[in-house]
């Protein structure tokens, strides 16, 4: 679990978040959303400890960030997982290379160890048999999955995924939205995912965070986003194509 309480940043004076409260839950998918500029990346940053909030607090699991001691805060650092927006794997390195890498860099297991846990990961994503694959000779889902695995084979208490299924087709998308929904189920992570796509909010939103001009303008679930009255939500959720035709097709009868 992730607290985030009134919590500020400004850039060169301006605030771009203006007193958030949230709790990103346990084992949820939990979902910020708003349109652009509305300050989801430099929440997503803050609580990554890669921005300093002027104000507020960040608790990880009940600890304020601030009460980390130095060594605390490296073991911290281990405890998250990142899927990027595009993926962000090394081109030059296998899949196996580039999934092993955190290991490297966090543990001092022994090779053969990696190499089990790395088989194990890329198992429970479905691409087993991939390993010495290089990231352009498979598909762009198939990259998604790669970094996803990535993300876990530390197993971590945190998962951060910017954007995970941009730029896929719909269908794949929606395979890599419940992907990162069981995985989080499956192993008790706290998951905060920044999204675009209406379809995963549909899909996957357990625990939603409606950003707009940095305030906390709506927060609840999935059944509730499609319900809710409140002006500021539904615009937002009514510029997607796909809801709009819905909207339309409801007020037809159909
Ligand atoms: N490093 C920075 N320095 C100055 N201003 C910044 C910085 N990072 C973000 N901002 C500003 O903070 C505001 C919120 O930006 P942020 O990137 O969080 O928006 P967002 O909701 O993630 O948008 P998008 O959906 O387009 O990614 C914007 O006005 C942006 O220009």
């Amino acid at each position: 679990m992730i607290e985030v309480e009134n919590l500020h940043k400004a850039f060169d004076g301006e605030e771009v978040l203006k007193g958030i409260d949230f709790t990103f839950e346990k084992s949820k998918t939990n979902l910020i959303i708003g349109q652009s500029g509305s300050g989801k990346s430099v929440l997503l940053k803050c609580m990554l400890g890669l921005f300093t909030p002027e104000k507020g607090v960040i608790k990880y699991d009940g600890k304020p960030y601030s009460r980390f001691t130095e060594d605390e805060r490296k073991d911290l650092s281990k405890e998250i997982g990142m899927v990027f927006q595009g993926g962000a794997l090394f081109d030059s390195m296998t899949v196996e290379e580039n999934v092993m890498f955190p290991l490297k860099m966090f543990t001092k297991k022994q090779h053969k160890e990696n190499k089990k846990r790395v088989k194990e990961v890329l198992k429970r994503v479905n691409l087993d048999g991939n390993e010495k694959k290089m990231p352009s000779e498979i598909s762009g889902g198939m990259q998604k999955r790669v970094s996803i695995a990535r993300a876990i084979v530390n197993r971590p208490k945190y998962l951060f995924c910017d954007e995970p299924n941009s730029g896929l087709d719909p269908k794949t998308a929606t395979v890599i939205d419940n992907l990162i929904q069981e995985i989080t189920h499956e192993y008790d992570i706290t998951t905060i995912i920044i999204t675009h796509d209406m379809n995963s909010v549909l899909e996957i939103g357990e625990n939603i965070a409606f950003l707009k001009d940095g305030v906390l303008a709506w927060k609840g679930d999935k059944s509730q986003i499609f319900k809710t009255d409140d002006e500021t939500v539904t615009d937002f959720v009514y510029s997607s194509n796909l809801f709009q035709k819905v909207r339309e097709a409801q007020q037809k009868g159909l």
